[in-house]
């Protein structure tokens, strides 16, 4: 397995590339499925890679009139603990690893929004654990209409989806990452 070039290896907050990308961390307050503010930043980050090919999508959708919104992106493992000691089921949330998805910061947790902010209506909220919330549930035509618009973007750059979460966009490079951690504190633009 080749490594990621070390310039692509560094974190990066996933404004920097692109300021028009929203950014709602739903763990940095209570409006998640815990009910608790699992983490102490509002900041997202990301391996420079993958910020790279979030502004690709990103420029993607805005071709498209809609804009990005990320609600999670780079998670401490120490976060992790937190939301798989109260939902212990790696289906919907993976153990603590500093080698996987969110803790090594290659994955994004994100929706598809109207230029002012607004959510577009997709097929589940976020973090609905269940049938509607997984890449195979017989979506209705406008949630179709959505979801292809964001999944399109995702994929044409270089993201590969979860097929239990729609909002689960993985680095399709995720593998050439080893673990890595940071403060997103430091990272403020
Ligand atoms: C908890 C949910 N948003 C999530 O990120 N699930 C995946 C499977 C993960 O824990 O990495």
């Amino acid at each position: 397995m080749n490594e990621a070039p070390s310039s692509n290896n560094d974190f990066l907050n996933v404004q920097a590339l692109d300021p028009d990308i929203f950014v709602e961390l739903r763990y940095a307050t209570e409006n998640n499925f815990t009910g608790e503010k699992i983490y102490n930043f509002t900041t997202a980050i990301a391996r420079t890679g993958t910020v790279k090919k979030l502004a690709a999508a990103s420029k993607l959708v805005k071709e498209q009139g809609f804009r990005l919104k990320v609600w999670d992106a780079y998670r401490p493992v120490a976060a992790q603990k937190k939301l798989f000691d109260v939902y212990p089921d790696p289906n919907w949330v993976l153990p603590p690893n500093p080698n996987s998805s969110h803790q090594k910061g290659v994955t994004f947790d994100i929706t598809l929004c109207e230029p002012d902010g607004t959510e577009i209506p997709m097929q589940s909220k976020f973090d609905e654990f269940g049938e509607s919330a997984k890449r195979n549930y017989p979506r209705k035509p406008y949630q179709e209409h959505n979801y292809r618009i964001l999944n399109d973007a995702m994929t044409a750059a270089g993201f590969v989806g979860y097929s239990e979460e729609w909002w689960d966009y993985r680095d399709s490079d995720m593998d050439s990452y080893g673990p890595a951690s940071a403060d997103p504190n430091d990272y403020q633009l």
